[in-house]
């Protein structure tokens, strides 16, 4: 993963306006704050400017405080002897505050952007709008946009984008209208969520979080709930095994398998489970399939067991501490019925993971998973991808609120963890895992290569090898999809499932050497 790290707290827009606010009333002036912000891209365009011994630049400037950083760094890059041209929305003597102080800092020519070329231009630094894109961009900025974006597919020059690229939405992620293709990017303080979330993600490029005065503990007011999904995240809640620890002080999970002729799914999921951690695991297998599945198992062990009455004997069994099911189970009644039986109320704090037909199998029928849920005796963790969220939360199809505003997958994600009670992973590229506390992560960066048959099934097995361990159920799912993306990315191209579960001793080796 070649992202990050990053620090691990994700701001919305509004938190970070928050951030800035505290800031400046704790004494730190805005132009301060300005100064350090755009002498961070100076220095980012400065070292590409070096590396590719490109000498012209051109800084696009919009009406607010994105802007006035674009006029400091014009200030900073032509003090350094390259040749700096401003193109600017709107006449700097139309700006208010910090951005017209900037401005009046620049005294150099200020063209129209909505005019400007971009003749033998070497790098081009967007600052038109950052974290106070308030609606859809259209008229002459789109066209400036689109553009630019047409001048860089055609030249191949590079584009710096100051805090996010113009028209990407900060908190969530989408394209207002237009965005700028940034090359690179450049933000302060912390990330906010719109860096990590696609679309927004794709018009980034690489991503640095720059320092620029604002302190930590400004946090502790603004108390984010979302976090980059990094080991630094909840690698204190992992549980390694201890020298005097036994296999059952691990957990024992259980994976049913489907029948006869869809047995390999679960098989995956049970091998992952192991290798995630957990002590033993059982694949439960119905009559019919288990001359199919005993021959393909060795460290996992096999039980029959048909239908509810077959699980409920199987759990009586305590030691038995997660049950995982859906990869290759059907879609149906029995299902739902195999669901209801994982979650029945029982003494012991027994985990559920539920994905693929477990969640397809209550498409028509929410309430009843529902109430299974409220019911159930421990965790339950759903692992949904696009398909799979959309057929069960229905409700949460919608992209935009009354306003206009996008609302975007993590706010989606974090609806449906409230609204069913349970954890929340919503896969994909930008995977988001939400609690119903609120608590959410976003993956920074997975390689594609994990779009493969039994992808998913292997992230079930693994979350459900991480609770058999008792890691705390949010923290064992961020883990879980990090260690997925981290398998994949050691292993790069030509990935297929299996491949996932080989590497996971090497991710585990990783966040091993990694301190709490
Ligand atoms: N002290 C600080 O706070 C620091 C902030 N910093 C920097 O400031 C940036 C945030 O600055 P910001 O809040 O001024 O917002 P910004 O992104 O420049 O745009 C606002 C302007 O755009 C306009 N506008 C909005 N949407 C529009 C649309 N669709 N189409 C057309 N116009 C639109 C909007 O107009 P209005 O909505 O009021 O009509 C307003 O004029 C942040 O990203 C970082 O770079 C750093 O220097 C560190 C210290
Ligand atoms: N483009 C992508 N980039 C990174 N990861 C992806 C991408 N598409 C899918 N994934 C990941 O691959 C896995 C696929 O899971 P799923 O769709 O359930 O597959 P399957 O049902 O075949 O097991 C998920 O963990 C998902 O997050
Ligand atoms: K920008």
């Amino acid at each position: 993963m070649p992202l990050g790290p990053y620090p691990p707290e994700l701001l919305t827009t509004a938190q970070m306006a928050r951030a800035d606010r505290l800031t400046i009333e704790s004494g730190v002036a805005g132009m301060a704050l300005m100064e350090k912000a755009a002498a961070a891209i100076a220095a980012a365009a400065t070292a590409f400017l070096v590396k590719t011994a490109g000498r012209r630049v051109l800084v696009l400037c919009g009406p607010g405080n994105n802007g006035g950083d674009g006029y400091v760094a014009a200030r900073i890059l032509r003090s350094q002897r390259f040749k700096v041209r401003v193109a600017a929305l709107t006449p700097p003597d139309t700006l208010h505050g910090d951005a017209r102080l900037a401005a009046t800092s620049w005294d150099g020519r200020v063209e129209d952007a909505a005019t400007c070329d971009f003749k033998g231009v070497d790098l081009v630094i967007d600052a038109l709008f950052g974290t106070g894109l308030a609606r859809d961009l259209d008229g002459p900025t789109a066209e400036l946009i689109l553009r630019l974006n047409a001048w860089r597919e055609e030249t191949k020059q590079k584009i710096i984008a100051i805090d996010i690229p113009s028209g990407v939405d900060g908190t969530s992620g989408a394209i207002r209208g237009v965005a700028v293709q940034a090359d690179s990017t450049v933000t302060f303080f912390r990330l906010k969520c719109g860096h990590l979330l696609l679309p927004g993600r794709l018009r980034c490029g690489t991503i640095s979080c720059a320092h620029i005065g604002i302190r930590s503990n400004v946090l502790e007011k603004i108390q984010p709930q979302t976090f980059v999904n990094e080991p630094a995240a909840w690698r204190d809640a992992l549980r390694l095994p201890s020298v005097e620890g036994h296999k059952y002080a691990r957990g024992h999970a259980v994976v049913i398998s489907g029948g006869a002729s869809h047995t390999g799914a679960a098989r995956l999921s049970a091998l992952a489970a192991l290798r995630g951690g957990a002590g033993l695991v059982t694949l439960a297998t119905p009559q019919e399939a288990f001359a199919v599945n005993a021959p393909a198992l060795t460290a996992v062990m096999l039980r029959v067991a048909d239908g509810p009455a077959g699980l409920s004997a199987l759990l009586e069994d305590k030691r038995k501490n997660v049950v995982a099911l859906g990869p290759g189970l059907g879609v149906g009644e029995a299902s739902c019925a195999l669901v209801e039986t994982a979650l029945a109320p029982s003494p012991e704090r027994r985990a559920v993971v539920l994905d693929a037909d477990a969640l397809t199998s209550f498409a028509l029928a929410p309430d009843r998973l529902r109430e299974a849920i409220r019911a159930a005796p421990g965790p339950v963790v759903l692992t949904p991808h696009g398909g799979e969220f959309a057929r069960l939360f229905h409700g949460q199809r919608w992209e935009r609120t009354i306003s206009g505003a996008p609302i975007s997958k993590l706010e989606r994600t974090r609806d449906a963890a409230r609204d069913i009670g349970a954890i929340v992973i919503f896969k994909g590229p930008d995977t988001v895992v939400a609690a119903p506390d609120g608590r959410a992560s976003i993956l920074a960066e997975a390689s594609p290569w994990l779009a493969t048959a039994g992808s998913g099934d292997v992230l079930t097995g693994i979350v459900a090898g991480l609770l058999a361990q008792g890691m705390e159920p949010f923290a064992a799912a961020s883990c879980a999809v990090w260690m997925h993306a981290a398998a994949a990315d050691d292993f790069g191209a030509g990935l297929i499932a299996d491949d996932i579960i080989d590497r996971l001793p090497a991710a585990w080796r990783r966040l091993v050497s990694i301190q709490p």
